[in-house]
């Protein structure tokens, strides 16, 4: 482990925020650090005003370790990040402009940390906030530069401020211009990336969705069979399979049009939304038919499971304005054995399911013995307005 991320741990802790913040605060305490030690040599030498070297160092420490705890604690202050980051701008800028004045022939240098600023707040501010930063910068140092003469009349020569002012002034506008620019940038880099992440979802969710439905499709559950075919190893829970298909909708189509024969679709889907488990999984398979797919249960349980959605769809009414359409299905249902591959377990279910139409429909059969082939039987007579 590096000091840097030892430190960063005692200061930030784990969160990413937090340490991108704390991180970025240590960047600006070494720059500050480097600021002070270049100002403090230049006091030795008899180039700079002690005075306002004492003030500065206080300045900066008092300031970075206000900011220290204004940043540990911004969410509870409810500060936004780039409200902190203005903050810390104003102050790296009140605080160049004093060490500005306090630094004798070489004090050009230091306007330099002022366009260091300004570039540090484009990854934060907006292009208005960053130019008016740079208007702030420019109006701050004008003023510093005009308490000179009381401050410290050993180094103030009018001419050299005036030549620091205009080259600074017109570099900080420029600078601040292209900031914002910059800013504008990445602000719509930023909403593109939603963008194509938002049409990426949507695209997903149409390609694994039923429209009608609103219920996995097909290619969704051929995807899910395989994937979880994978992972299955020889002693794994039990895995039930069922096909359901509704009764006599071709008849419901034909007797009640096409649109009505749509809403039974999806009323199917909301009572199997409602009825099944969460890890249950029910496919819309093409045209009336649907895939259950039931991970964890043994053929005992998903027999029980489809014996009652068969009963809730039994008795559901959909209402139309030319009366109530009653509808049932047929389902087959198998578990699959050790091993068994999927395919193989949905061609048992189809042969069961086909058993079921012929037995009468509105029934669940399985391939387990005796007494859990129920149902209601033949219900050829029931469906209808
Ligand atoms: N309204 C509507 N009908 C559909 C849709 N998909 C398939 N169908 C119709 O469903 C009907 C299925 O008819 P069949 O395969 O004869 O089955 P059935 O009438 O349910 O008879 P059994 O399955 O033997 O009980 C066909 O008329 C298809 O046109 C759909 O999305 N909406």
């Amino acid at each position: 482990m590096t000091l840097g991320t030892w430190l960063l741990d005692k200061a930030a802790g784990n969160d990413k925020k937090m340490r991108r913040l704390v991180a970025y605060w240590g960047a600006t305490a070494l720059l500050y650090a480097a600021s002070l030690t270049f100002f403090w040599v230049e006091v030795r030498f008899g180039k700079a005003n002690a005075g306002i070297a004492f003030i500065f160092t206080g300045l900066v420490v008092t300031g970075e370790i206000a900011f220290l705890l204004l940043i540990r604690n911004f969410e509870r202050l409810g500060l936004s990040t780039a409200q902190l980051s203005l903050y810390q701008s104003w102050f790296a800028i009140v605080c160049i402009a004093l060490s500005y004045t306090g630094q004798g022939p070489l004090r050009g240098a230091t306007l330099l940390g002022l366009f260091v600023v300004l570039i540090f707040s484009a990854f934060s501010l907006k292009a208005r906030e960053a130019l008016s930063l740079s208007i702030f910068a420019i109006v701050f140092l004008g003023a510093t530069m005009c308490a000179m003469p009381f401050t410290a009349p050993q180094f103030f020569d009018l001419k050299t401020e005036l030549l620091h002012f205009m080259l600074a002034s017109s570099g900080l506008l420029v600078v601040g211009v292209i900031t914002g620019r910059l800013n504008n940038l990445q602000a719509s880099l930023k909403a593109q990336r939603e963008e194509l992440r938002t049409a990426a979802e949507a695209n997903r969710k149409l390609a694994t969705t039923d429209e009608l439905t609103a219920l996995p499709n097909r290619r969704y559950m051929t995807e899910l069979l395989r994937h979880d075919e994978q992972r299955r190893t020889g002693a794994v829970d039990s895995i039930c399979i069922a096909l359901i298909d509704l009764d006599w909708f071709k008849k419901i189509n034909d007797e009640h049009g096409h649109d009505a024969g749509d809403e039974v679709l999806k009323q199917f889907a909301r009572l199997g939304r409602q009825h099944l488990r969460e890890s249950d999984v029910l496919a819309r398979w093409g045209g009336e038919e649907f895939l259950l797919y039931l991970p964890g249960t043994d053929l005992r349980s998903a027999h029980a499971v489809l014996e009652r959605l068969r009963s809730q769809v039994e008795s559901a009414r959909l209402l139309r304005h030319a009366g109530e359409i009653a509808f049932t299905f047929s389902a087959g249902l198998v578990e699959l054995a050790a091993e068994e591959p999927v395919e193989q377990g949905i061609r048992r279910a189809d042969g069961l399911l086909y058993d079921a139409k012929l037995k009468g429909r509105n029934l669940v059969e399985t391939d387990m013995e005796a007494g859990l082939k129920t149902g209601s039987g033949p219900s050829q007579a029931e469906h209808g307005a």
